[in-house]
């Protein structure tokens, strides 16, 4: 089957025709929802950059598993260069949309499955591996959206899964039945559900012995029955359903969370990829956390692009781009954004393969990566604001602009340079209040804190991939010591 443009993959939406709840209201007709569009047209930006001529060689790739052309947020990697093109890919559609595009979860969540039921197979003799195999060949050749749902409610995080008041706050397997197992509990967080048209469910911690229901793998399609949707809230989110879209910050894309909840949902055996094995559910956690924190070299950095540049813009248009602590500080930024992208291709281009043969980035690196993540924008954030200015915070709407009283004072004296139209400098620092402070700051900012992971899930794994063993093995043996 072709790879759909953007168009295509909007019309399959639209036939999709998903339910939720959205602000206080069940909402359908999602797919021209003010809220919702914009994020929507950014997951439609990863299929037309495949037909674009300057992308496209970037975003096609031949899969083995299907023998087909296919869009590589479908892939499994098949080399480090690989996964190498899928960072730059990702720093593309970052610099593309401003925003989180939702395709990436996905993917990650697929290649660590695949790589998973393969070593439960060689473990346990069990068929997940082929299974997974025929779905995700057909998700290819379909070219669709799959969500990567990890995240547990959690409840008390001092209990373990079994222990907690309520069985369903990690998500389990409540009953096993001869067609398929039938799924009770919720995915928070879930990134560009609405605009997806699989689910990827995966467990969300390591589990013990005893804790089979809930090690659980498996796929259901977003128009499943018994699953529910509801929309996350976002800073300045209404600001959408304004007529003027100037305010927006991002006038074009934005992104999308949503809490999704499992209502004893049938899941037939082809869909199931792990059910109750709990020895390998730390591996397939450790490997989708680690794909993930890669992609963030990725996506991350494309957004800083913009934030960077538009911090650029806001210097030249009060007329002080020539000063020296500017000229420093947007240094600083493209320092610490290039840092990120270094991580991102370094665990990339030191990925190997796995014994299944897709590639898997090097994990202590990528966890590098991910902890740079959790700091990294926030400093770029702070440093756009400073040269931003406090207007960030304080400027006035822009219906105000078009006020016959209002509009000719906030042209007065809200003009910098000479020559800079006061519309553009609006845009200009609205898109920044957005990366900082308003609805894109989810996907730059919380997002970069907690995606993938807190940053102590980093540092857990960097202490255990770090070989500190090693480390002074090498000074004894340098040394002489005993
Ligand atoms: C914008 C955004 C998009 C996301 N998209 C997705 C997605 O698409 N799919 C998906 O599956 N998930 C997604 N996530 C979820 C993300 O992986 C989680 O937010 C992350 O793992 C942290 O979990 P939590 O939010 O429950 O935080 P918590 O677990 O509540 O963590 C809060 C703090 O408590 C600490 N803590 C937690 N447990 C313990 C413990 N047992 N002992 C000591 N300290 C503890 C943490 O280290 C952290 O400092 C997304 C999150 C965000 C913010």
């Amino acid at each position: 089957m072709a790879l759909k443009t953007g168009d295509e993959y909007i019309q399959s939406l639209k036939e999709l025709d998903l339910k939720a709840h959205v602000m206080g209201q069940a909402a359908g007709g999602l797919t021209s929802h003010a809220l919702v569009e914009p994020s929507m047209r950014a997951v439609a930006q990863t299929y037309d950059c495949a037909h674009d001529p300057q992308s496209k060689d970037l975003f096609r790739v031949i899969s083995p598993l299907c023998n087909e052309e296919v869009n590589r947020f479908t892939h499994l990697h098949q080399s480090a260069q690989d996964l190498v093109n899928k960072v730059r890919m990702q720093r593309h559609c970052g610099n593309l949309t401003g925003c989180c595009f939702q395709r990436c979860v996905g993917m990650d969540a697929a290649n660590a499955v695949y790589s998973s039921t393969f070593d439960i197979d060689a473990a346990t003799g069990s068929a997940y591996h082929q299974r997974f195999k025929e779905y995700w060949a057909w998700v290819q050749k379909n070219d669709l959206v799959v969500d990567g749902a990890m995240t547990d409610p959690k409840g008390d995080r001092g209990k373990r899964p079994k222990d907690q008041t309520d069985p369903d706050m990690y998500l389990r397997i409540k009953e096993r039945r001869q067609d398929g197992v039938i799924i009770s509990g919720a995915k928070l967080h879930q990134t560009g559900m609405l605009n997806s048209h699989e689910i990827l469910i995966m467990p969300t911690i390591s589990l013990r012995p005893g804790e089979e229901p809930w090690a659980v793998c498996c796929a259901v399609p977003t128009t499943a029955p018994g699953v529910r949707y509801i929309y996350g809230r976002q800073t300045s989110d209404t600001r959408k359903l304004e007529s003027c879209r100037l305010d927006v910050g991002n006038p074009k894309f934005g992104g999308q969370e949503v809490l999704t909840v499992f209502e004893d949902v049938l899941v037939p055996w082809e869909r199931v990829f792990m059910a109750g094995e709990t020895a390998f559910s730390g591996t397939l956690v450790e490997r989708f956390a680690s794909y993930h924190r890669q992609s963030y070299g990725g996506c991350k950095v494309g957004v800083g692009d913009l934030l960077i540049g538009a911090a650029a813009l806001a210097a030249q248009m009060n007329g002080v781009a020539a000063a020296s602590h500017i000229r420093e500080k947007l240094v600083e930024m493209i320092h610490l954004n290039e840092t990120l992208y270094s991580c991102g291709l370094a665990c990339s281009a030191m990925g190997q393969p796995t014994a299944s043969g897709n590639y898997l980035v090097d994990m202590l690196l990528a966890n590098v990566c991910k902890l740079n993540v959790t700091r990294f924008p926030y400093e770029l954030a702070r440093l756009a604001t400073d040269i931003g200015g406090g207007l960030l915070g304080t400027m006035p709407a822009a219906a105000d602009l078009e006020d016959p009283v209002a509009g000719p004072y906030i042209r007065k004296y809200l003009k910098a340079a000479d020559g800079v139209a006061v519309e553009d400098r609006f845009k200009v620092l609205r898109f920044i209040e957005n990366l900082v402070a308003g609805a894109g700051s989810v996907a730059y900012l919380i997002e970069s804190m907690h995606g993938a992971g807190p940053p102590t899930a980093q540092r857990i794994m960097i202490g255990r991939q770090g070989d500190l063993e090693g480390k002074m093995q090498k000074v004894k043996s340098l040394l002489d010591l005993a």
